[in-house]
């Protein structure tokens, strides 16, 4: 149906971020803002995604970034989970590593190894490669007209999420060039250049911020930092390189939106950061967001009651019958409870998992939690 407004003024008219439809399922908003909720919201990370037949069928042949630069083709991906599914929430198709590419670093999505930099940091020098002034708005315009986009053919149906890598996670690949079972490429810049590492990190934090506020002035409602390499640090060099950045990056955009009298939710999402979870509850973020190998109830203590908790759910258990997910859901619930929560997974969906079980997690929030509220 995207394609029929792509009548040229209809479609002009959908690349300004005004006039935008009303919202009318606000359940992961009020859970974000710690407001009461009838049910609890849910979503799932990497909802949009090769286990969805037609999320195959519409990539097949194309180009991973060619994609990602067609607001489109990032349109109709982040709508497709929704055709299907009672989500509380959608996410801009989009990738993390787009925010490298704006700096001047090559990026190709290669099929069966995953995101690689043919030419990745290699020495401090290496730096001068980067481009020393990003034009945010004009080298990542395609992901802001997305947005733009996508919010207005989402019909307010539900909030639409932008999102950014956080620095140590881009970092990671643009060092490492590609995945990494060690790290110790990155790691190694840590010990060897912490000044110079620094020095990095600062420069995508800078980046990162007017990122994510140019895809609030673009439209997005909620914004999710990926911190998705947290886990292979230590809490010492957790707290030196990852966790002053993700703050800087809460409070300098939560500051700015303060000026136009905006408030957007934002999550944080450092996988793997046990020790982390405290300092993170104290960082500017609304929301904290667990993987799996977190205790609900441990997570509650250590974040005492100051964010919201999001998650946390093992992929794999999507894998599991529907009966079997319905009780791990309801588990979950009873830990976290059914304030101050969106249900979501501890991490993304794998390829081979099946839609129906997507949709058997999701029936199984609302309705546990809709009957746990009525219990109270
Ligand atoms: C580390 C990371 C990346 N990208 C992202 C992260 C952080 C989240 C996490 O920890 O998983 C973030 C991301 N990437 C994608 C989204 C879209 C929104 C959503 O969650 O639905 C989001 C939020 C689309 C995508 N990004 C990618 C896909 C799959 C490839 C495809 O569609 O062809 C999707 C749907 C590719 C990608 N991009 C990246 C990887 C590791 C891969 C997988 C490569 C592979 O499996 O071959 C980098």
């Amino acid at each position: 149906d995207i394609f029929d407004d792509l009548n040229y003024q209809k479609y002009q008219k959908k690349l300004k971020p005004k006039d935008f439809p009303q919202l009318k399922n606000d359940t992961f908003l009020r859970a974000a803002r710690g407001e009461q909720t009838q049910h609890v919201p849910v979503w799932c990370m990497r909802q949009a995604g090769r286990y969805l037949p037609e999320f195959r069928e519409f990539r097949a042949g194309k180009d991973f970034f060619d994609t990602c630069r067609s607001p489109e083709a990032c349109c109709e991906l982040t709508l497709q989970p929704l055709r299907r599914f009672d989500f509380d929430a959608s996410i801009i198709f989009s990738d993390i590593l787009v925010v490298p590419q704006a700096m001047g670093m090559e990026v190709q999505m290669v099929p069966g190894k995953g995101p690689t930099f043919p030419d990745p940091l290699k020495d401090p020098e290496d730096l001068q490669r980067l481009k020393t002034k990003v034009d945010v708005q004009k080298e990542l315009d395609y992901v802001f007209k997305a947005i733009t986009l996508t919010r207005h053919k989402i019909e307010g149906k539900v909030p639409l999420i932008g999102f950014t890598g956080a620095p140590w996670t881009l970092m990671s690949y643009m060092i490492e060039g590609s995945g990494s079972k060690t790290f110790s490429k990155v790691k190694s810049w840590l010990y060897r250049y912490p000044e110079v590492s620094h020095m990095l990190l600062k420069r995508l934090t800078d980046v990162i911020v007017d990122y994510l506020l140019g895809q609030v002035a673009a439209g997005a409602q909620a914004l999710q930092v990926f911190e998705s390499h947290a886990g292979i640090l230590g809490p010492v060099e957790f707290k030196a390189f990852c966790l002053p950045y993700l703050r800087d990056i809460a409070r300098r955009v939560k500051d700015q939106l303060k000026e136009t009298g905006q408030d957007v939710p934002m999550i944080v999402f450092a996988k793997d950061a046990h020790y982390g979870l405290e300092d993170l509850s104290q960082s500017y973020y609304d929301v904290v967001s667990l993987d799996w190998t977190i205790d609900p109830r441990l997570a509650r203590e250590q974040t005492g009651g100051k964010v919201s908790l999001q998650g946390n759910m093992d992929p794999c258990a999507l894998y599991a019958p529907k009966e079997r997910i319905s009780e791990i859901v309801k588990t979950m619930l009873e830990g976290f409870g059914t304030q101050r929560y969106i249900a979501n997974l501890g991490h993304g969906m794998y390829p081979d998992m099946d839609p129906e079980s997507v949709a058997a997690f999701v029936e199984a929030v609302h309705k546990h939690s809709r009957q746990m509220n009525k219990q109270q």
